[in-house]
């Protein structure tokens, strides 16, 4: 038997203040009846994703979309069908949303998402709704009142929400007095803070998660730290992408989209093999390597989480 090809267009619908997004309950009569859902529906006959996004909005919750951007492409093989989930984020609507076909509908803390049941498929979706799309990824800094410093001022100032404490120059002794006056700091600015660090010092330093570098990433078999702790790694190809869903990352940096000068040897990916690269990776990929803020957008169409950067944030 040949599977069911279906191509969804779903959307995350975020409250003014960016902190709740809308879910609707799948009816018990429909398949996957009773679990939660990002409101949305399939493509009809030439219909692009947005176009039925936009229709179904409208069909299910009686909204208008004013503004949205890509958010995440998800593919995944239920035992009758492959779908693609094409995810939006709608930042902007008007009308007042309630369950015109008599589902439930409900606005949703994010810190709230992972206690209601979803689709199998929808794992990566609550990630992507859960970051941010700017990560930025700390410089080394010799001193711990500089490096503090600088740090304040982009929670401050730029509102930066994801952080990467990255110290190649300091010893173990000293990541880790950083690292805790980073974490109490980060915790003031309600921030996530994970460490480039080996996964066993999560048990010395209660921080949010660790990023692995691409070459410690590529040694490991399993997810080496517990699922509510965030885990994010580096990539750089479709192999080390491929390894990174293997072992359950959340979510992984992919560079270098250009030419750096911490890394003036790398061959840079440019924005189309980027893109190719994204998709199938499941998970969000944030662009890294000559990024700024004026990348985002960009990266958002291309269908990456955001950008990662030190430099835009370091200063
Ligand atoms: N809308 C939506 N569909 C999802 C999500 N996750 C997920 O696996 N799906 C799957 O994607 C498909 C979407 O189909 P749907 O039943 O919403 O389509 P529809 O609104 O066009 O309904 P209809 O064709 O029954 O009228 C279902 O197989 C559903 O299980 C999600 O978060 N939102
Ligand atoms: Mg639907």
């Amino acid at each position: 038997m040949i599977k069911r090809r279906v191509h969804v267009a779903a959307a995350a619908i975020f409250s003014s203040d960016g902190q709740q997004v809308l879910l609707a309950r799948r009816p018990s009569n429909v398949d996957q009846g009773g679990l939660w859902e990002f409101p949305g529906g399939k493509l009809a006959p030439f219909e692009t994703g947005f176009e039925a996004l936009k229709r179904e909005l409208h069909e299910e919750l009686g909204l208008t979309i004013e503004r949205a951007q890509p958010l995440i492409r998800v593919h995944h093989e239920y035992p009758n069908k492959h779908v693609l989930l094409d995810v939006w984020q709608v930042h902007g609507f008007s009308g007042e949303a309630y369950g015109r076909e008599g589902q439930a509908v409900r606005w949703v803390a994010l810190d709230e998402l992972f206690s209601y049941p979803f689709p199998a498929a929808n794992l990566p979706i609550l990630r992507a709704v859960m970051l941010p799309t700017e990560y930025l990824i700390s410089a080394e800094e010799d001193d711990d009142a500089v490096f503090l410093t600088k740090l304040e001022r982009a929670l401050k100032e730029d509102g930066v929400r994801l952080v990467q404490l990255r110290a190649k120059r300091l010893d173990e002794a000293a990541y880790i007095a950083r690292a805790e006056k980073a974490l109490a700091l980060c915790r003031e600015y309600n921030v996530r803070l994970l460490l480039n660090a080996e996964p066993e010092l999560l048990e010395r330093v209660d921080a949010d998660g660790i990023h692995l570098t691409s070459d410690r990433l590529m040694t490991l078999e399993r997810r080496p730290i517990a699922e509510g702790k965030w885990l994010s790694g580096s990539t750089h190809d479709r192999a080390q992408l491929e390894q990174a869903a293997r072992i359950g990352c959340d979510f992984v940096t992919l560079s270098p989209l250009r030419t750096t000068p911490t890394h003036p040897d790398a061959e840079p990916l440019g924005w189309h093999d980027f893109q190719q690269l994204v998709e199938p990776a499941g998970m969000p990929v944030f662009a890294l390597g000559g990024m700024t803020r004026h990348d985002a957008n960009h990266a958002r169409a291309v269908g990456a989480q955001g950008i990662a950067s030190i430099r835009d944030f370091w200063k």
